[in-house]
């Protein structure tokens, strides 16, 4: 009937980089982060990426769809993906964690399985129409660059743990960001330090913190450290729902002007959900409130947007899908709220995910969160995207715009062979700092 090519091979490849002691609500990043790279071949010849975060689940729900997907025409890409939907809703039917006992990821995980297909056959269809993902989606191609942030964390001592972090010893013509980025920062002053490096190195002009992890008190004042150093900047602090609807308001009431938006503030509390106080919490204080906690499917979304209780859903292409994220931004842009972008520790496919899904917004963006700069030099990619002047900018390539390079992935692959846990828990590394340490979403990491 249709003349679209077939896929004639499925890998499910994951793969484990280097990380540093970034702190938040869940403890301490291990040195070592996963991820899955989905790899599609078809009978044209071109191979079709995805990436998303690895998990047990999601890397079965994948190896169990290959015999569904390999045969089959790109042509009925949609297809493919609602089928996959529907059996990654019969693995997911355990029952979500209960409120607020989760880790800000765990909700993520949900649809990763589906994301990362979607991303593969996008990739496919673009090369085989000659065409960037970004004009697939919605209306497409909107800008060609699109604008990221700075994203900050305290930085913890890795030299209290045996574990295999990076040290990021000074080299001669290197750029000071790569040494920083690993040495412990858990004052307004290191804070401040990181930001400028990273600022000069990559060009960011506006910054997130990661909070959750001091006192909220302490934490306000490093964001008022960063402002005052860069003062045109658009700053946010994300404490993952750590604080209490009243603390939220206190602490961010006379931040205007300081604070351009509040992530995530306050979450679920005294029978009231994370959607009801975070509406409070605009109300009380008139600031600008994203989330990626308690908006990140439509059900979710239906209930926040009848509360008015966001402005900026951070709609991640890894769980909402890249069409799905863009469908998030027609909206935003229909609706006077706007698309920002959330972020994990990724490798250079999400990078480019992150790219194609900004340039296809149409509207006004809010920069996109991306760990990239954490990670940055260890490629899977032959020309990975480059964050020049606080953006990135689109290639000229059709369909995401990457090409593997399979001796680095085969490397990575190894390296997440090798490792004990292979899901992520950040508290493993924070026991090395308090003994016995355990994860509290209403409690700051440090505060113990
Ligand atoms: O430590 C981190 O990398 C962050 O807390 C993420 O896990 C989290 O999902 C974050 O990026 C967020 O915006 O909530
Ligand atoms: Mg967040």
């Amino acid at each position: 009937m249709s003349d679209t090519p077939k896929i004639v091979e499925m890998q499910v490849i994951p793969v484990a980089g280097y990380d540093s002691m970034l702190l938040n609500i869940a403890g301490a990043h291990h040195c070592y982060f996963t991820r899955i790279l989905l790899v599609l071949k078809d009978n044209a010849g071109h191979t079709g990426v995805g990436e998303a975060p690895a998990t047990g689940v999601v890397l079965k729900i994948l190896t169990d769809a290959i015999p569904h997907i390999v045969g089959q025409e790109i042509g009925i890409m949609n297809q493919l993906v609602s089928d996959l939907h529907k059996r990654d809703l019969e693995e997911n039917r355990q029952p979500k964690p209960v409120l607020p006992g989760f880790r800000p990821w765990d909700l993520e995980r949900h649809h990763n399985a589906v994301a990362v297909l979607e991303t593969a056959l996008l990739d496919l269809m673009g090369q085989f129409l000659n065409q960037p993902v970004a004009q697939l989606l919605g209306p497409g191609k909107q800008r060609d660059e699109v604008p990221v942030l700075g994203y900050l964390f305290y930085i913890a001592d890795r030299q209290k743990t045996d574990l295999e972090y990076q040290d990021g010893k000074r080299q001669e013509g290197q750029h000071p960001w790569y040494h920083l980025r690993h040495q412990e920062a858990m004052s307004h002053d290191k804070v401040v330090q990181l930001a400028e490096a990273a600022q000069d190195k990559y060009g960011f002009k506006d910054f997130k913190l990661k909070g959750g992890v001091l006192a909220g008190e302490v934490e306000i004042e490093t964001v008022r450290a960063l402002k005052k150093r860069f003062p045109q900047a658009r700053i946010t602090v994300d404490p993952n729902a750590s604080w209490s609807l009243d603390q939220a308001i206190s602490l961010c009431k006379d931040m205007h002007g300081i604070l351009s938006y509040v992530e995530d503030p306050c979450g679920a509390e005294q029978g009231f959900s994370g959607r009801e106080t975070l509406a409070e919490f605009k109300r009380a204080t008139g600031l600008p409130v994203a989330t990626n906690m308690i908006a990140n499917d439509w059900r979710q979304m239906s209930h926040a947007l009848q509360l008015n209780a966001i402005d900026i859903p951070l709609a991640d292409p890894h769980y909402w899908s890249m069409r799905g994220a863009n469908i998030i931004g027609t909206l935003c842009n229909a609706w006077g709220l706007t698309l920002g972008c959330h972020s994990n520790n990724h490798f250079d496919v999400s990078l480019a995910m992150l790219a194609h899904l900004g340039a296809a917004a149409p509207g006004e963006i809010t920069p996109f969160d991306t760990h990239w700069i954490w990670q940055e030099g260890q490629h899977l990619t032959k020309n990975p995207l480059q964050i020049k002047d606080g953006k990135l900018a689109l290639n000229e390539l059709p369909g995401l715009g990457v090409e593997l390079d399979m001796d680095a992935v085969g490397i990575a692959h190894q390296r997440y062979n090798n490792l004990r846990h292979k899901d992520r828990d950040d508290a493993i590394a924070m026991q090395y700092l308090i003994r016995g340490w355990a994860f509290d979403g209403k409690r700051a990491t440090l505060v113990r």
